[in-house]
């Protein structure tokens, strides 16, 4: 090809931009001695450059080729002429008609992008880009082989029993749970980590949230600021903005809305519907009421919003709280396979204890009884049996697979994960501070005949109607303490948003306090502001004063105090209460006041709460069902309030003993095991503690700011200040605001700076970049000289990296099985594999850039010997597709081969399942590994270096 001319420019030639790759195919329109002319057709754009240096390559098709015409027409080169300076290519199309077409009717719609056309395109990279993009792949490989990607990113403290929690589902496909932690130990962070780890490895696109309406401004901030997820919020106002046709869910990926706007408009619930979703979050989950008699309209709403969404994450604190029947009725929501019937799981819970004594003797490798044995067979079932027999050779992978079946399909089951306050080191205590009044001389007692019963009692207020805050001693009671605890953050919370509202304004104005309410009278935003003012430490509230409503979600843990103005008849709800406080994040112990008067049912529920369950100062896991069990002498007690009422206390403490024992031997214990190991946590704190802040990242920021001009500087130690350069690239910088921002590698800095960033691998900004380079053409083709004395001067090297492409339906997410893996090769003229000898490092610190024009010439005219250079880096790595594939299939089949195999055990005591449950889990498994099977290891990038 050399005859043809390259470097004289003629009308009518194709050229292309070095420097503007976008572009396309340009058109010489005019050139003289000096300057030369070319128009853009596929952008409509014209250029003029001096001849001398004018960043354009000619265009030069070669036999084999396969072209497009202006008219789409393809075909494959079989001969090149030239006339007059222009090139004509004879070639054949698909059909096999002969063609003759002038580069003039070449397709203007092309972009070099694959290494090798790039390079004889002339369009040539830095070797700093190519270093850049090199590094970025084997980033994308270290980020992809740790278990705790998607988990490192958020800002927050590494705590053990919530990174946990959350690697053990988030890893899951579609993930279907009830996430039960005692109330205050971070669910929402749970939750967000989960739905983080599910997004960033590609296992989720689409997220709906569904909340209460007092919880959704909270849930947006933490998203945003914790895991930098940014939700819409669906909601009335939003719906009358979007387009009449448009589906209001369908407006972002990443939706929350209340649930209480799906239940009061049946037409919006059926466009959440019409939607498809992979991850539905539904918090405060004890709402979603359940009984035989019939479910309520949220946990219907709930139900088909579930059918609809591939995985759920339901949250409580208190799972049991509004009956044992509702608990199970949301398992079946969440497992209708392990949970068919609730008469099956009340008997299955009788046998947690005996579940409990086989997996520990298994976990202590202890011999089995044969009854244990038996017990055992039966338990696993006719399949999985044998697999644990054909395990027996290595006793603890068999008693791992066996105690992993049992917990699942006869124990707690593992869409069920509670962490407790006695698993968790560092909570602070609890202490009661009861303050008894004297029963006023008006009091009535005899609730039976009170219009609103017993609450008439526990709530005094509705003792005195209208007038109450005259009458009522717990006023002056409260005005007296707030006096003496003046500016020490105080939240009280009463049942009624009135008698919040009454207090409020009555505080504000006899003892000039600077004080907030918060009640479901009140707007979103509003109580939003309540919120805030209460939580500003320096000119914020010193106390806020809540209705029930105030008792739920809420962060507060500011605040040491809290004072219960009267008591809730739900131990479960006192728990919520308690929990405003006594959550993560709390330094101090928390003091509970609780005024009452005495001789009355007040008195009685205090004490049953404090004596009987020790609910104040613990949480009590068996309240519910306590409650239940002396339901009858309870209410006994509380209508003959003046009598003695020492035996229900002690009898109702050691039935809670009694309970918490056999909880601790049985369910509790069960439900540990499968939330929390304390080994497995550690090794996650430590395996993201050990990546971060080892100057690796500000290291590789450096890199491509350089690399794509943007500006950075350090603001203080591990933090740089970042904006968008003069100079920038491309014009806009993935992650980057316009104004820029602060950022910081420093977790600890983070936590404390809500001014800064969190930086880290899983940054948007860094993740964008990194997909930017990855998917980009930029630095996939780099010629430089090198010297490296034992080889002779004058000779090609290559080094090339390859990578795996697929083309599979995104919803096989064939990316967890298949995570970035650089082959790298490097071969010389002689086919000599320098691979292992040449490392990247020698390439990188001994490579010489070289002219462009050099290289560009280097290119042309070695482009026989780098073409048959590249066929043998083909040949080498070709191996790894087959590895890379196989390891692929490996992981597909341990995942989807566990789950059909835990489904076909199910069904042996399910009748419920389908064989086509199983059955779509096999295509879907058939699907995945057919993808795999097609997957090629491609040329990503190439490196020549000529040898000096
Ligand atoms: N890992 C963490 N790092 C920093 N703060 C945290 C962490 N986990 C939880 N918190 C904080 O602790 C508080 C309680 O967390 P969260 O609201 O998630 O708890 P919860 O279990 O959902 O509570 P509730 O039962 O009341 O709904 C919140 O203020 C949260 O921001």
């Amino acid at each position: 090809m050399s005859e043809l001319s390259v470097n004289s420019f003629c009308p009518g030639q194709r050229w292309v931009s070095n420097t503007e790759a976008e572009l396309g195919l340009g058109i010489i329109v005019d050139a003289d001695e000096r300057m030369v002319e070319i128009s853009f057709p596929a952008v409509g754009e014209r250029r003029h450059y001096a001849i001398s240096n004018a960043p354009l390559n000619r265009v030069i098709y070669h036999k084999g080729d396969s072209v497009s015409t202006i008219d789409n027409q393809l075909f494959t080169i079989e001969h090149i002429e030239e006339d007059e300076g222009i090139l004509i290519y004879a070639g054949l199309t698909a059909n096999g008609e002969e063609v003759n077409i002038s580069e003039l009717e070449l397709t203007s719609f092309i972009q070099f992008s694959a290494p090798k056309d790039r390079l004889f395109a002339g369009q040539l990279d830095s070797p700093k880009s190519f270093a850049l993009r090199y590094r970025t792949l084997q980033e994308l490989e270290t980020i992809g082989q740790q278990p705790v990607q998607g988990l490192s990113g958020a800002r927050v403290q590494l705590l053990p029993h919530q990174l946990y929690i959350a690697e053990q589902v988030a890893s899951r496909y579609a993930p279907r749970v009830l996430l039960a932690d005692e109330v205050g130990l971070g669910k929402t962070i749970e939750a967000g980590m989960i739905i983080h780890k599910q997004l960033f490895t590609g296992m989720a696109e689409r997220v709906l949230i569904v909340l209460p309406d007092s919880l959704v401004h909270q849930w947006l901030v933490e998203m945003l600021r914790r895991f930098n997820l940014s939700f819409s919020i669906i909601d009335q106002a939003r719906c009358e903005a979007i387009e009449d046709n448009e589906n209001p869910f369908e407006s972002s990926q990443l939706i929350i809305t209340q649930l209480s706007f799906l239940t009061e408009n049946p037409e919006r619930l059926q466009e959440a519907l019409a939607c498809d979703w992979d991850l539905l979050v539904v918090d405060e989950a004890h709402h979603l009421e359940w009984s035989e008699s019939g479910p309520s309209q949220e946990y219907q709403c709930v139900q088909q919003l579930a059918e609809h969404s591939r995985g759920l994450l339901l949250l409580t604190a208190t799972p049991e709280q509004l009956g044992i029947e509702g608990h199970f009725a949301r398992l079946q929501l969440l497992d209708p396979d392990r949970y068919p019937s609730l008469e099956q799981y009340l008997t299955e819970e009788e046998s947690y204890t005996d579940v409990n004594h086989l997996v520990m003797a298994l976990q202590k490798g202890e011999a089995l009884s044969d009854a244990a044995v038996n017990q055992l067979q039966e338990w696993l079932g006719e399949h999985q049996w044998s697999h644990y027999q054909q395990l027996i050779g290595e006793p603890e992978k068999a008693a791992q697979y066996a105690i992993a079946r049992i917990l699942d399909q006869h124990g707690t089951g593992r869409v069920l994960m509670r962490n407790t306050r006695d698993n968790i080191a560092g909570f602070p205590s609890r202490k009661l501070l009861p303050y008894p009044l004297p029963k006023p001389a008006d009091w009535r007692d005899d609730f039976s005949q009170l219009e609103r019963g017993l609450d008439g009692v526990l709530q005094a207020e509705h003792q005195w109607g209208l007038s109450w805050l005259n009458h009522d001693d717990r006023v002056q009671w409260l005005k007296d303490w707030l006096k003496q605890h003046r500016h020490e953050k105080t939240l009280l919370i009463c049942h009624h948003a009135d008698t919040a509202l009454d207090l409020e304004s009555h505080i504000r104005l006899r003892v000039g306090l600077a004080s907030a309410v918060f009640h479901e009278g009140m707007s979103l935003l509003e109580r939003d502001r309540a919120a805030a003012y209460f939580a500003d430490q320096e000119d914020g509230a010193d106390i806020l004063i809540c209705s029930e409503i105030g008792s739920e979600g809420r962060n507060f843990q500011f605040a040491q105090h809290l004072i219960l103005f009267d008591l809730p008849s739900n131990p479960d709800l006192l728990e919520q209460r308690i929990g405003r406080l006594d959550r993560i994040g709390q330094e101090n112990t928390v003091q509970i006041h609780v005024p009452y008067y005495q001789d009355t049912a007040q008195e009685v529920l205090l004490n049953w709460y404090h004596q009987g369950l020790n609910a104040f100062e613990h949480a009590c896991p068996g309240a519910h069902h306590l409650r239940q069990q002396f339901g009858d002498t309870l209410d006994q007690a509380l209508t003959n309030a003046g009598a003695e009422h020492s035996q229900l206390h002690q009898q109702t403490a050691e039935a809670r003993d009694a309970l918490n024992a056999k909880l601790a031997e049985g369910r509790n214990h069960l439900l540990e095991l499968s939330s929390f190991n304390q080994e497995h946590a550690d090794e996650l704190v430590q395996n993201i503690s050990e990546h971060e802040n080892d100057g690796e990242l500000l290291d590789y920021l450096e890199s491509v700011f350089d690399s794509y001009g943007v500006d950075s500087e350090g603001h203080s130690e591990a933090t740089l200040i970042m904006r968008p350069g003069d100079h920038m690239r491309e014009g806009h910088f993935p992650g980057l605001p316009e104004d820029g921002f602060t950022g910081t590698v420093s977790r600890q800095k983070a936590l404390h700076r809500d001014d800064m960033q969190f930086l880290s691998w899983e940054h948007p900004m860094v993740v964008g970049a990194m997909d930017m380079i990855r998917s980009g053409d930029k630095g996939n083709t780099c010629i430089c000289s090198i010297k490296l004395p034992p080889l002779k001067a004058g000779n090609l090297l290559l080094e090339a990296i390859f990578t795996m492409s697929y083309q599979a339906p995104k919803h096989l997410q064939l990316s967890r099985y298949m995570p970035v893996q650089a082959v790298r090769v490097v071969v010389d003229a002689n086919d000599k594999d320098f691979s292992n000898i040449i490392k990247v490092e020698h390439f990188n610190q001994l490579g010489q850039k070289i002219p462009k024009r050099t290289a560009q010439e280097i290119a042309r005219q070695g482009r026989e010997a780098i073409t048959s250079l590249i066929d043998k880096a083909e040949q080498m790595a070709a191996p790894e597709q087959e590895k890379q594939r196989q390891a692929a299939l490996d992981r597909a089949n341990d995942q989807l081969g566990e789950e059909i195999e835990r489904l076909q055990a199910l069904a042996q005591v399910n009748p419920n399942i389908r064989q086509e449950e199983v059955e779509h889990l096999i295509t879907k498994r058939d699907a995945i590994r057919e993808a795999i099977a097609s997957a090629q290891l491609n040329l990503d990038a190439i490196r020549i270096a000529l040898t000096t």
